[in-house]
């Protein structure tokens, strides 16, 4: 008898047990989603119908998979429906403001620039939210990086992190940048010399890039940087090539086995890299090294001083994964691209070659100051960052109800501003808006857009891109290098198919003819 009760004792229990979480997931897949859904449309807020627990992923993932099987045969830069197939559709029918849901979590679309402007007007920057779902997401690559970071917490960090990426301190890693370009440019002669002048550029200039990145980072030159750099790009691979359902509830459990790894890797590295920021306090006054790290480190000294203005340990570690992955792919992106561009128009890589021989002369000993003088290649920079923007959206979280005319955006409401759309839109950029056209860039910094906030290659407001000094730097550096020694065709093996794998890249890579000028 006794057995019997503690038998039932035990079943109850796990009835109990069952019971709970049956109502957990009824009330986070079902009835808390459709509460959100009632309450959006009321504040006039409507959509694509979403189906529970899912959302619209099944339907975006669809439209994706119709459009990857159809590689585009012709090199042709009209890339949104092509990218975004599911934006691009649902644009017709709900405008270029509405709500989509990624399993329980709404996003509200904007390829509206207009009421984006009417928001950011009311918005500071550090009142701005990251949407929780990809900072969970995305925490063994960020942390608490100043990508994800909010609020003080955010004036803070990047009160530290601006000052590291000023001209003045960028001019010191120059020479890194020249380096690495230039064993590139070596490893390229030597491949053209044995008869191969067929050469992945993308995964040459990513490499590159990656090197360049390590280098101006953490100073990458031993080992246990390098060991740093191969995890943090394995991270990156577990993260993005799974097939992930961010934003379904308990969505991680879906794939266990890469949530783990991802876990493990982000670990790995964190104890790395702490291991090398400490090593560097202990030396730091001493060596003084021109890399971001150091630069970090020492602003972090400066205002040691004054309480609560500096970083720890571990939010250091934090910043230099985020200059990794927020510093290394878009670079590298926004080189390649242009490279594709100017193998298919000769007569820019003509001009762009003469500009580098006017203003920059010798570029065996290469002066960068004068690099500020390439305004042509600034211009061709300008308009590959608006036809492929290796940052294809940007994204906030309303931390308050914003008030945008006659509708509501509630507090916590995630968004998703469709850089890539509003790049090609012809109602912004007029009838040639999917042509390369860079001297639409020679007298106007908006490249002529109808309006200021249609062109956002690096963000907006307070919250925008601190690293794009150096990126300016680093791609003049390298197109001056490759350019003066080589010319670019499109090689017959190139397939158009731009995709979106967090940035936006070449999916089957960049092979280019190559040729010693
Ligand atoms: C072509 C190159 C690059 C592109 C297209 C790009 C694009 C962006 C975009 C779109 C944002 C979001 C801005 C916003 O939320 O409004 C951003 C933020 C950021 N980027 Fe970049 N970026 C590039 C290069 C770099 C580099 C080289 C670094 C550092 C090494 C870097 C570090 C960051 C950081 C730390 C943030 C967060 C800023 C903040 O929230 O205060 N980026 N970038």
């Amino acid at each position: 008898m006794e057995f019997l009760g503690l038998y039932g004792l035990l079943v109850a229990f796990y009835v109990v047990l069952f019971l709970f979480l049956f109502f957990i997931l009824i009330f986070s897949w079902w009835v808390f989603p459709n509460q959100k859904l009632k309450m959006l449309k009321k504040c006039g807020l409507e959509g694509p119908t979403p189906s529970f627990p899912l959302g619209n992923i099944e339907e975006m993932k669809r439209k994706s998979i119709i459009k990857s099987s159809v590689v585009s045969s012709n090199l042709l830069h009209d890339i949104h429906s092509y990218v975004f197939p599911y934006f691009s559709t649902w644009q017709k029918s709900h405008g270029k403001v509405f709500v989509y849901w990624l399993g329980t979590e709404p996003f509200l679309y904007i390829a509206e620039p207009e009421f984006l402007k009417k928001m950011s007007t009311v918005v500071l920057a550090k009142r701005w939210g990251k949407p929780s779902v990809f900072r969970n997401d995305r925490d063994p690559m960020f942390g608490s990086g100043l990508v994800m970071v909010e609020g003080n917490e955010w004036v803070r960090h990047r009160h530290i992190v601006a000052p590291a990426f000023n001209p003045i301190n960028l001019k010191g890693m120059a020479n890194m940048m020249v380096e690495s370009t230039n064993q590139m440019v070596d490893r390229w002669f030597t491949q053209i010399n044995c008869g191969n002048p067929e050469i992945d550029v993308e995964r040459e200039i990513i490499a590159t890039a990656g090197e360049i990145i390590a280098r101006t980072s953490f100073g990458m030159k031993d080992d246990n940087a390098r060991d740093v750099f191969d995890k943090l790009r394995a991270l990156q691979m577990t993260l993005f090539k799974t097939n992930r359902y961010v934003g379904v509830p308990f969505g991680k459990y879906f794939n266990v086995k890469k949530t783990l790894e991802a876990k493990k890797l982000g670990k790995e590295i964190d104890e790395l890299l702490l291991s090398i920021i400490e090593s560097r306090k202990k030396s730091a006054r001493k060596n003084g090294q021109q890399d971001l790290l150091g630069l970090l480190l020492e602003e972090n000294h400066e205002v040691d001083g004054s309480s609560g203005k500096t970083l720890t340990s571990r939010e250091v570690v934090d910043e230099c994964k985020t200059f990794f992955f927020g510093g290394h792919e878009t670079t590298a992106l926004a080189i390649t691209w242009t490279l594709l561009l100017l193998a298919m128009h000769p007569d820019w890589q003509t001009q762009l070659r003469d500009e580098i021989r006017e203003v920059v002369g010798n570029t065996e000993e290469l002066d960068i100051s004068m690099l500020a003088g390439l305004k042509k290649m600034k211009c061709v920079m300008n308009e590959v960052l608006r036809l492929y923007p290796p940052s294809p959206n940007v994204q906030r979280q309303a931390r308050e109800d914003i008030k945008v005319d006659d509708i509501t955006v509630p507090n916590g409401t995630n968004m998703w501003i469709d850089v890539v759309g509003m790049h090609h839109d012809p109602e912004l950029w007029g009838k040639d808006a999917n042509e390369f056209r860079p001297e639409r860039f020679m007298n106007d910094v908006n490249g002529g857009c109808k309006h200021k906030m249609g062109y956002l290659p690096f963000g907006f407001g307070g919250r925008m891109c601190v690293g794009r000094n150096l990126t300016f730097m680093e791609y003049k550096i390298v197109l001056t290098l490759v350019l003066s020694k080589f010319s670019f065709k499109v090689s017959p093996d190139y397939k158009h198919s731009p995709a979106i794998m967090l940035s936006l890249r070449p999916s089957h890579g960049l092979p280019l003819i190559v040729e010693p000028l």
